[in-house]
């Protein structure tokens, strides 16, 4: 890092150009012979860039695919400049298809890409395929089990959780408040707790800071942002001044990560497993599948749990309450059943949750139109295969778009209205849609679902069994239209909290 930064105080204008000339024609030179001729169908390529200029300062990619789609169908190609190609499938039948039934072929990642290889050091499980991620994703799972997903342990931390945020909340009534960085604070605090054994307090300056850090890291690291991550470290220092600041951030989250696996290490003790470095250790002890369970990689599986284990929830509880404030019918509707079944006299928990089915609706129709993952994360695939009469190149990036599959009108009627009885049977009983896919399909599905809804429904519950959520000025009513990082944000807002 100091010698790239070193590099590029003493560059100047000619020697950049000179570099670029020669990039260029190295890469003209590269796509002479590119793969097979039967791709799936797509918009006209430009020489050298491809259809890259798409990306280009583009906050809403989901939405250029939706108009593809209409174009050029289920599976479209796009030339991402020499050797570069990516499909994007629409529709949920043609992504269950790909990720699921041929999950063999659809399930890598692009780990050849600079700043995945430079960020991951190709490990952990988000950027990582084969034996070594399929043991991690074992071992993690299992660990987030035993740790107390899907039990009253875990569930008691996150109604801790819950009541230092409604204490928040009651401080904060009556007057404009963005809750954003209270969720980023309270979900964050969860994932610690099951990683490192401990929670931090709200005003704890290094949380903060690593909170902020990590927001910097989901905001900047969309699509537009892209091509920083296929240029090698000198022309991306140069050209994306983002770029520096997106390594420094990284530096500051795994120095934070080390420092809690060194004093886990001092402090180990084998019959007190406190947490999930804890069953690492142990593991380690045991000499249990060696193979993956290395510093390296236990180390970037805990970086990817706590950046994937918190901006994702936090974001689909703000899109929550921004679509509350603009639906105070729902909200009362929640509220009054929510009354009903947990009464005021105690907290909502897990066992009250098939009891409150418009409720859970409100949820799974926050997740629906708030799409947060709206494109996933990127797939790669594993070798050359033929797929619905086309051929697809090994490497071919693969990005399902499960916006398009949320919001499409031949699935969702009147999609872009946020209502929850969609959800409901004539017994208002609970209905299950296929194309809903918030947590993706197959073998890369998101891991920490059952913790994201646990979550989720505690958090929902108890506010709106608390709190009335209202506008700051119903004449200018904050807007619903989301912007694209790494995940699919509401714009800032403010809203009022009174007690109900
Ligand atoms: C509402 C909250 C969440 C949503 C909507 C969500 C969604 C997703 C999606 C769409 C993917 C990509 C799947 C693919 O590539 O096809 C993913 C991957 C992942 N998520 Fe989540 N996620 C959420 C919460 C969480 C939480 C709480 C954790 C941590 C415990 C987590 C950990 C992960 C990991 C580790 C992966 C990578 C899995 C792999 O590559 O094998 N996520 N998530």
């Amino acid at each position: 890092m100091a010698a790239f930064t070193a590099w590029v105080e003493y560059i100047d204008t000619s020697t950049v150009l000179i570099f670029l000339v020669v990039f260029l024609c190295a890469l003209w030179l590269l796509s002479s012979s590119d793969g097979p001729t039967n791709w799936p169908p797509g918009p006209k390529a430009w020489p050298l860039i491809g259809n890259a200029d798409l990306f280009w300062n583009n906050d809403h990619v989901y939405m250029s695919f939706v108009e593809l789609a209409k174009k050029y169908g289920e599976i479209c190609h796009l030339c991402l400049g020499p050797r570069g190609h990516l499909v994007v499938l629409t529709g949920h039948e043609v992504i269950r298809e790909a990720f699921v039934e041929k999950g063999e072929y659809f399930s890598n990642r692009p780990t050849f890409i600079p700043l995945v290889k430079y960020t991951t050091n190709g490990k952990g499980i988000v950027m990582q395929h084969g034996p070594h991620h399929k043991l991690l994703r074992r071992f993690t799972l299992k660990a987030l089990r035993d740790f107390g997903v899907g039990k009253s342990s875990l569930e008691e931390k996150i109604k801790e959780e819950v009541q230092i945020v409604l204490a928040e909340f009651d401080a904060q009534q009556d007057v404009p408040f963005d809750p954003k960085q209270l969720f980023d604070k309270a979900v964050s605090n969860i994932i610690c707790s099951i990683i490192f054994g401990q929670r931090y307090s709200y005003d704890n300056e290094e949380f903060q800071h690593l909170l902020s850090a990590m927001n910097y890291t989901f905001e900047n690291s969309g699509p537009r942002n892209a091509a920083a991550a296929w240029l090698p470290g000198p022309l991306a220092l140069t050209f994306f001044p983002k770029f520096r600041k997106f390594i420094e951030v990284d530096r500051q989250t795994k120095d934070f990560v080390r420092e809690r696996i060194a004093e886990h290490r001092e402090t180990f003790d084998e019959e007190n497993v406190r947490d999930f470095i804890d069953m690492y250790l142990k593991a380690e002890k045991d000499g249990e599948e060696t193979g993956a369970l290395t510093d390296e990689n236990i180390f970037q599986v805990i970086v990817d749990l706590f950046l994937a284990g918190t901006e994702t929830t936090s974001t689909t509880l703000h899109w929550g309450l921004l679509y509350l404030i603009h639906n105070p019918d729902v909200q009362r509707k929640c509220r009054q059943e929510i009354l009903q079944v947990v009464g005021q006299d105690r907290l909502p928990e897990m066992k009250d949750k098939g009891k409150l089915p418009f409720t859970e609706a409100a949820i799974l129709e926050t997740q629906r139109l708030g799409s947060i993952a709206p494109t996933a994360v990127v797939h790669t695939v594993s070798e050359p295969i033929k797929f619905r009469g086309y051929d697809l190149a090994k490497d071919t990036f693969v990005l399902p778009n499960l916006y398009q599959s949320h919001t499409d009108p031949a699935i969702w009627e009147d999609p872009f209205a946020f209502n929850p009885d969609r959800w409901l049977d004539e017994n208002n009983k609970l209905k299950n849609n296929p194309a809903f896919m918030p947590f993706s399909v197959g073998r890369r599905m998101c891991l920490g679902d059952s913790l994201a809804k646990m979550e989720m429904f505690l958090f929902f519950t108890t506010l709106l069994q608390r709190f009335d959520f209202g506008m700051v000025d119903a004449d200018n009513p904050p807007s619903t239209e989301g912007f694209q990082g790494i995940t699919r944000s509401p714009p800032k807002y403010e809203l009022l909290t009174s007690r109900a």
